[in-house]
């Protein structure tokens, strides 16, 4: 199981590639993730939101587990598998949470409840009782996509609960790092890319960022260049990933990156399961000129 002081470096959230017919495609899923094993990274996040977790059954979770234990097997590679079970419903997440410590997940990774937008009170008690479950849990904050913001009042009750080891923060600002941080906190990883180098300077531990599915050995060399104390290689690193960031991000995630993924090749198709869907030819036609200043190091 991971611990707090796990929480450092990077950790990759994995798409999940899709077949013509909507299937899970397993070849495609192979390939990719064996290139991103040949990476030092410290874990992978299946089922999160880069993982189209909102159209991904369990029963398919099951097999992502699986067959991502088989790769790890083949490539004599054994990194952490941190499962996305956050739901809006307490009952549905304690579930889910429970079935990822039996399929061995070392973490998991537990959103906001979306949608139906819980008081304080209700997400501090959601996280208290999903915390009992005994499978450590990451935090995550995404305001942007659940409708509902944390206090930093809240956000400390619930870094204090015993099973929570740190917090994804996605909130698209340093307003809660720099909270969280100001009298020490348990580790924040950053999950808003555009974010990952002033959060790393504001006391992140690391990150779980998309945009690393790519170019995955400078987000490496940005923090191993901080650690070390070089921060003008560290800041000069990720200004060369800035332009990805952004066309990343400027359609939703994960559309950008699958197209990405397909265009190297690492995986057959961008298909998407609706109602996500393509990116615009716009967007294509400015990846293929980014590719051309910053060709790929996958
Ligand atoms: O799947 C994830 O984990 C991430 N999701 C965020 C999003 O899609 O909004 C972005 C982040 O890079 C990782």
């Amino acid at each position: 199981m991971l611990m707090e002081q796990d929480l450092r470096g990077l950790f990759l959230p994995v798409v999940t590639p899709f077949l013509p017919n909507d299937e899970l495609d397993s070849e495609s899923y192979r390939n990719y993730l064996s290139k991103l094993l040949t990476y030092d990274i410290q874990g992978l996040v299946i089922n999160g939101t880069t993982g189209e977790s909102p159209t991904v059954s369990w029963e398919e979770v099951e097999r992502l587990v699986q067959w991502t234990k088989e790769i790890m097997l083949e490539n004599n590679r054994n990194v952490p598998l941190i499962i996305g079970t956050g739901t809006n419903d307490t009952a549905s997440t304690i579930k889910r949470t429970e079935w990822a410590g039996q399929l061995g997940a070392e973490a998991v990774l537990v959103v906001i409840p979306y949608y139906n937008k819980p008081s304080q009170e209700g997400i501090i008690e959601h996280f208290r009782r999903v915390s009992q479950v005994g499978v450590p849990i990451i935090v995550y904050e995404i305001p942007s996509r659940t409708g509902v913001r944390l206090t930093t009042k809240t956000a400390r009750t619930i870094m204090d609960l015993n099973g929570v080891i740190g917090l994804k923060d996605s909130t698209g600002g340093m307003e809660l790092i720099s909270e969280l941080t100001r009298y020490g906190t348990k580790p924040v990883l950053c999950g808003d890319d555009p974010y990952f180098y002033a959060m790393l300077s504001q006391g992140e531990t690391g990150g779980i960022l998309a945009s690393a599915n790519v170019n995955t050995q400078l987000y490496i060399d940005v923090i191993n260049l901080h650690r070390q104390g070089d921060i003008r290689a560290a800041k000069d690193t990720f200004n060369l990933l800035v332009p990805f960031i952004q066309l990343l991000f400027r359609e939703s995630n994960p559309s950008p990156l699958k197209w990405l993924l397909a265009r190297q090749g690492l995986i057959k198709s961008d298909k998407l399961r609706l109602p996500m869907s393509p990116i615009t030819l716009e967007l294509q036609a400015d990846l293929e000129m980014a590719l051309q200043r910053l060709p790929l190091n996958l």
